[in-house]
Formats: C-alpha cells, structure tokens, sequence
C-alpha cells in the first residue's frame, strides 16, 4: 500500500545575489508502507529541503504531495493536526528540552497534542525507552546524557504519536561512527518491529545502506 507519492515537486530559492537557485526540479517518490527508505546526496543538493516539505514544514512552489491518499497542501487548517498525529520528526535542530528528563521530552508531542498525559502513554514511553535500550536513563536531565543516548530520546519522542511516517533528517550527524551505526541499524528495527514507514536523509554512504531502499538526491532530482 502507497503511504506517500510525490510527483513533480519543485522548489526554489533565491541566494545571496538575488539569482534564482532551483533546489528541487521535479521530484517524484512513491513510498510503501512498511518501507526504510534512504536518500542521500552532496552538501546543498536539497535533502532537508525534501524533507521539510515532506514534513508539511514547507510548501513546495510545485508539484503535488499525497500521504495516506490525503492531498496535502500547508495552507490547509488541518496541517498541524495531520502533522502532529501522522508524521514523527527526528530533526537535527528538535534538540531535547534541557529542564525536562528524557522521559518528559518523549512525552513532549503527546502533551502538545492534548495538554495532558496518559497513564498508557507514559506505557508507551516506556516501551520505546526499552525498545531502544535506554529505560535507565528515564529520570535523568539532557545534559547529563551522552550522545548516542539523547539521540535514542529523539528517536522515542519521534515514535511517540505512533506515526505512520518517521521522518529522520542526519540522525546520527553529531554521533562517531560506532553510535552512528548503531542508531542507524536501531532505526532499522523500529521499522521492522513497529512497522513504521521511515525516510531518512544522510550524507553517509555507509550509513543509507541500513535503508531497503537507497536513492540519491542529484541536479534536482532523486536518481
Ligand atoms: N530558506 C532558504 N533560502 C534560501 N536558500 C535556501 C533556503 N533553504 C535552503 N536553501 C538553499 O537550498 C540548497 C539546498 O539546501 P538543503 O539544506 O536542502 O541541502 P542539503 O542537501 O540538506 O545540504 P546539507 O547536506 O549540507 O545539509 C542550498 O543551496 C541552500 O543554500
């Protein structure tokens, strides 16, 4: 079953000198549910550009975007709703909130949602924290975390609104290599255990292969 569909997707920017910079010149994706999909590409080819209107964070000036047989257009004034509830974001600049413990921040979206926890959504949290090893560390602050563990936390508050879509933008860019596979191939059985339909962008070879599916972002398009 299709979970999205691009077609033609275009977006542009204006640099510096006012000239017109076309990041994106018609891409077209089709993704499965259930598929770990990769895309990869040089520095300023457009990955977080696709990601973020894949992320209905930005609109894009062309081209048609469909999740869940639902077309999806940013002005649309359920855009946050549909965001909040269908798509899981593990964004480089979501940083943890540092007065809150690792088990607040994967709770954050839910409280966002509805102003208020659950006793089976903090259940959840819990699962997700086991799942991804780091139950140990429920209680303690962001600062006190180490690397690999915080980015594990993104990945849980990413899982937490049980997404049909997980969306991970250089999950494991600040991470050494070792952490950075690690929470690669994490990603990879979240996918295969919870089902989750997940697009990630990287700019590591090594890393994209984890994915099902890997495709690269070149001249515009997704080759
Ligand atoms: N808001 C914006 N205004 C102007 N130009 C932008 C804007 N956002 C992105 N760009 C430009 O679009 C191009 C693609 O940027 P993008 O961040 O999508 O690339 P990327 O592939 O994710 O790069 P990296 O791997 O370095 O993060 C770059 O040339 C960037 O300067």
């Amino acid at each position: 079953m299709t979970i999205l569909k691009l077609s033609n997707i275009q977006k542009s920017f204006k640099d510096g000198e006012n000239r017109i910079n076309h990041v994106l010149q018609g891409i077209d994706l089709t993704v499965n549910q259930g598929e770990f999909v990769s895309i990869t590409g040089a520095s300023g080819s457009g990955k977080t550009t696709l990601l973020s209107i894949l992320g209905t964070l930005l609109p894009p000036d062309e081209g048609s975007y469909i999740l869940n047989d639902q077309e999806i257009t940013t002005s649309s004034a359920d855009i946050a709703s549909i965001r909040n509830k269908q798509i899981g974001f593990v964004f480089q600049n979501h940083r943890l909130m540092p007065q809150y413990t690792a088990l607040e921040n994967i709770l954050m979206p839910v409280l966002a949602s509805k102003n208020s926890t659950s006793a089976e959504d903090e259940a959840y949290a819990k699962q997700l924290m086991e799942l991804t090893q780091i139950s140990k560390i429920a209680n303690q602050y962001p600062g006190t975390l180490s690397g690999g563990e915080a980015s594990r936390v993104t990945v849980c508050r990413g899982l937490i609104m049980k997404p049909h879509l997980l969306l991970a933008d250089e999950p494991t860019g600040q991470l050494d290599r070792e952490n950075a596979k690690n929470i690669a191939s994490l990603l990879s059985e979240v996918n295969k255990s919870l089902g989750t339909t997940i697009l990630m962008v990287t700019h590591s070879d090594e890393i994209a292969q984890t994915a099902n599916k890997t495709l690269t972002l070149q001249d515009g398009k997704l080759q």
